[in-house]
């Protein structure tokens, strides 16, 4: 693309003014804005432009000229692997970042001034903190590799070690690699749909120490699985687990549905606290453990219970939060979309002996409105949801329950300030807010936030009538504007709200009311073209919308 400002293959001077959200270096030449990964806030460089879009360009560090006194030697030696974004920052830097990006989000989205926003909790050691790897697989120069993409691409990045997974990973891979290389098994081929060996994924139990062993593939089995079993036995010490699990989908979505145990249990236990835990390889289980304990106590601080409270815990996942606060409440009921993390729930319960919870497999948008429906009004609720944020119908059915207290736990801060600015909106206070490093060396941040209901004597202040909850609505909530601006990010081209309405339909899911769209698709409409039907499928796919 042509542009003014700055050529593409050109080398420029560039000074870098902060850190963009996925950690790259954003500084302007000719008032343009220009992202450079790898490159620090406070620093020159010599960089080549390598992408030109409409509003903005990439550029590839060639030289620091003036370097940043916050710049670290990364301790890993894989130069292109897309994992941790933020290596070459000391870990103090990272920890102000991660502040200072909930502090954007909460003043730019939210709209919020004068919320207290706490230091972010970082770890004593912020390596090898991760107990979960899921790695692709694929075939370069004729063997197996594995590890994670390099920036913007599906080139697999071969990783013999990663330094923020456990030990145990790194030998995981290397035998799965062995084992696919000297028995001749199919790879993966994500272009053409066809191989056997898709993803490896392996856990591994902080307090336990138990291992298991996950591999996905494109099939209903594998061949020389003794084999497998064999070396992983011999070599893997706790090894507690070793599933197939099946995926057959052409999709970018790691796991399947079904999973057969090829070895030992279906399951792995650990402790968060004092509490015990069974994890199937399909149920979300935090991957930090050490920062886990840290942002639960908060959460429980900040639901502040009294043994007489009813909670609801939404997107409870093994139902690690609701178990946490069950001990210190009335009744807590826990909601969680997928089936095998509510069965390990109830199974928690049990094992903890924790009998005043009650877990419900569905969707919190269609679960909780249900539970309101019978009577059901929580005096605490707290939310944990995945990166898209809240569902507005479960939103809308928080303002109209007004519990004294919502913890709102988040891992993305830009869903985060969208829905902190509805319930501020609709009778709540944002008291204060907690950054907590669940990912050190990566851009992502955690955070968890105690809001008040503003009127603590007047319980129903918002008038809304059940009808009005969209309980059937299957959509998340990347907003338009998020998905315009990754498509355009990622693919250089403008996507009208229209477009994103008729895939969105054309996908099954619902379209916001404010749209409007006629009930046929009305030939003086302009249809969406199918390079941007793409994009725009893929930044849904991306915002884990479809
Ligand atoms: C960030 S995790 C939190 C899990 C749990 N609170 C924890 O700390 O382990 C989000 C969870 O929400 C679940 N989920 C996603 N969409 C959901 C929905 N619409 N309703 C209920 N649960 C959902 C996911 O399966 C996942 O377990």
């Amino acid at each position: 693309m042509v542009n003014a400002a700055v050529e593409k293959n050109k080398d420029y001077i560039i000074k870098i003014d902060n850190l963009g959200y996925e950690g790259e270096g954003v500084g302007r030449i000719n008032n343009f804005t220009v992202f450079v990964p790898g490159a620090l806030p406070g620093e020159e460089a010599e960089i080549k432009i390598v992408k030109v879009n409409k509003n903005f360009a990439f550029g590839k560090l060639n030289k620091i000229i003036k370097q940043s006194s916050d710049r670290t030697e990364p301790m890993c030696t894989l130069k292109r692997c897309g994992g941790c974004q933020l290596m070459h920052l000391s870990y103090e830097a990272q920890l102000k970042f991660k502040k200072q990006r909930v502090i954007d989000s909460i003043e730019r989205i939210a709209k919020l001034k004068d919320v207290i926003i706490y230091d972010t909790i970082g770890m004593e050691n912020p390596y090898r903190y991760r107990n979960k790897a899921q790695f692709p697989i694929s075939v370069q120069n004729g063997k197996p590799v594995a590890g994670f993409y390099a920036p913007r691409s599906h080139e697999i990045i071969d990783t013999l070690s990663c330094l923020i997974q456990d030990e145990v990973s790194d030998k995981v891979m290397d035998i799965i690699k062995k084992w696919a290389f000297y028995n001749d098994i199919s790879i993966y081929d994500e272009a053409a749909g066809k191989g056997l060996l898709r993803h490896i994924m392996v856990r591994k139990a902080l307090r336990t120490g138990e291992v298991m062993v996950a591999v996905i593939i494109n099939g209903y089995d594998i061949p020389h699985k003794d084999k497998l079993i064999a070396m992983l036995k011999e070599q893997v010490e706790s090894l507690k687990s070793v599933v197939l699990n099946i995926n057959r989908e052409v999709t970018n979505v790691v796991l399947g549905q079904e999973t057969k145990v090829l070895y030992g249990s279906p399951t792995i236990t650990d402790y968060i606290g004092d509490l015990k835990f069974n994890i199937s390889p399909l149920s979300f289980f935090q991957v930090n453990p050490i920062q886990t304990e840290v942002l639960y106590s908060k959460a429980l601080e900040y639901a502040n219970l009294t043994g007489e409270e009813t909670v609801i815990d939404a997107y409870c996942g093994t139902g690690t939060i609701s178990l946490f606060l069950a001990r210190k409440a009335k009744k807590v009921y826990g909601v969680e979309i997928v089936e095998p993390a509510i069965e390990n729930a109830k199974k928690n319960a049990r094992e903890n002996n924790i009998s005043n919870v009650e877990f419900i497999v569905g969707k919190s948008e269609e679960v909780i409105p249900e539970l309101y429906k019978q009577g059901i009004k929580a005096d605490v609720i707290v939310v944990d949801p995945p990166r898209k944020g809240c569902d507005e119908a479960l939103l809308k059915t928080i303002a109209a329950m007004a519990p004294k207290t919502v913890v709102y736990v988040s891992c993305d801060p830009g869903t985060l300030a969208r829905d902190l600015k509805y319930l501020e909106e609709n009778g709540f206070k944002v008291k204060e807010i907690q950054p907590v490093d669940m990912f050190p060396v990566t851009s992502h941040v955690e955070t968890v936030v105690c809001l008040s209901r503003k009127n603590p004597d007047d319980r129903i202040e918002i008038d809304l009538s059940l009808d009005e909850l969209d309980i059937t609505t299957a959509e998340s909530k990347a907003t338009y504007e998020e998905i315009k601006d990754y498509v355009l990010k990622n693919h250089s081209m403008k996507v009208s709200s229209l477009y994103i309405s008729q895939v969105k339909r054309k996908l099954g899911l619902e379209i916001g009311t404010s749209y409007n769209l006629p009930k046929s698709e009305d030939a003086r409409v302009p249809q969406c073209p199918l390079n941007k039907e793409k994009a725009i499928t893929e930044a849904l796919n991306h915002f884990s919308m479809i």
